[in-house]
């Protein structure tokens, strides 16, 4: 089978982008065995502090962001960093010529459920005007990703990335360590017939979101003409992960509960890189307004709201959108 190394060239990719790519991997296959350690290792459970998004951190998730800020910082590639976990950007090295943004754990809820959990990243180029840490550096939009991914920590320790020339996805090998192609060129199905989004939300949806799940829940007797069938991990690494391999469409809308925030995900460490492996995979990827990698970035923690995945249905659902 072929070594990521390979794959990597064969894309194209410059050396040095190729070398950040394997220490952030040399960091999640930390993770994995830390993971998969659990409650031997003592990762399992919530700390007493709070993250800038107000949320009570679990222990695995302080224990990933440290492990991942740790190898970056000291690897001499990257510029700065932006962490879900870290209120502000962090700077590295003055020559690293890379900017990464990371999710450390994705799908913390799952932590202590030995559920599907994961890290998610995102790399951009560094600008040269760059001074420490400047977080308007960041604020740059999804398409200027040069690389994106996640490593979903499952029955077995999977990396799916893109470095803009297709999606490809890997599988760790733990006999010898290294990550070794298993798919490549990933193509999403256009259509699907199953939906992935937390439906205990439905009551607080706008209007287009509700016709458009009322409809898919009306199967083969409703406009749609076809039954769907319904998925949610809670891990956004694990439902984006089903719908890279089978297709599907993923959704966590605007919701009333809070008016305030557009959404639950955030753009540069969740909804950017999914949506670029999407898009580099055949799928598609929007707010229900706009692409996705088109947004022009105002906040390194902003939250949008997610519709991605089969492209036919992705298109089905914004048809709900444009008739509002
Ligand atoms: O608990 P909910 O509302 O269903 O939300 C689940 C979503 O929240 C997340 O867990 C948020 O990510 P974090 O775990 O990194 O904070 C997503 O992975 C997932 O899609
Ligand atoms: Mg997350
Ligand atoms: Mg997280």
């Amino acid at each position: 089978m072929k070594r990521l190394n390979t794959q990597l060239q064969e894309d194209g990719c410059p050396l040095e982008l190729i070398l950040l790519i394997r220490t952030l991997l040399a960091a999640c296959k930390e993770i994995s065995f830390r993971v998969s350690q659990g409650a031997l290792a003592g990762v399992l459970g919530s700390t007493l502090s709070e993250n800038v998004q107000g949320e009570r951190q679990k222990k695995l998730d302080v224990i990933s962001n440290q492990i991942i800020k740790d190898i970056l910082s000291e690897s001499g590639y990257v510029k700065a960093i932006s962490s879900e976990e870290e209120d502000d950007v962090i700077a590295c090295h003055p020559e690293g010529k890379y900017l990464v943004s990371f999710d450390p754990l994705d799908g913390s809820s799952n932590s202590d459920i030995n559920s599907l959990i994961g890290t998610i990243f995102s790399i951009m180029h560094a600008p040269q005007w760059l001074e420490g840490d400047d977080p308007k550096a960041f604020l740059q939009p999804g398409t200027q990703q040069v690389a994106a991914g996640y490593v979903l920590y499952g029955p077995s320790t999977m990396l799916v990335m893109s470095t803009g020339n297709g999606t490809h996805m890997y599988t760790l090998d733990k006999t010898h360590g290294g990550f070794l192609v298993t798919r490549e060129n990933v193509k999403v199905p256009e259509q699907t017939q199953e939906f992935a989004i937390n439906m205990s939300n439905q009551r607080h949806w706008q209007g287009p979101m509700q016709a458009y799940v009322n409809d898919l829940l009306a199967g083969s007797d409703g406009p749609r003409g076809k039954n769907y069938n319904m998925r949610w991990v809670a891990a956004m690494v694990g439902d984006i992960h089903r719908m890279l391999c089978r297709g599907g469409i993923f959704a966590y809308p605007f919701d009333y509960r809070d008016p305030g925030k557009a959404g639950k995900l955030r753009l540069m460490y969740e909804a950017n890189p999914m949506a670029f492996l999407m898009e580099q995979a055949g799928g598609k990827a929007s707010t229900g307004e706009h692409d996705i990698l088109d947004i022009m970035p105002e906040d390194i923690h902003q939250r949008v709201p997610v519709i991605m995945g089969s492209a036919g249905e992705v298109n089905a659902c914004l048809e709900y959108y444009k008739e509002s």
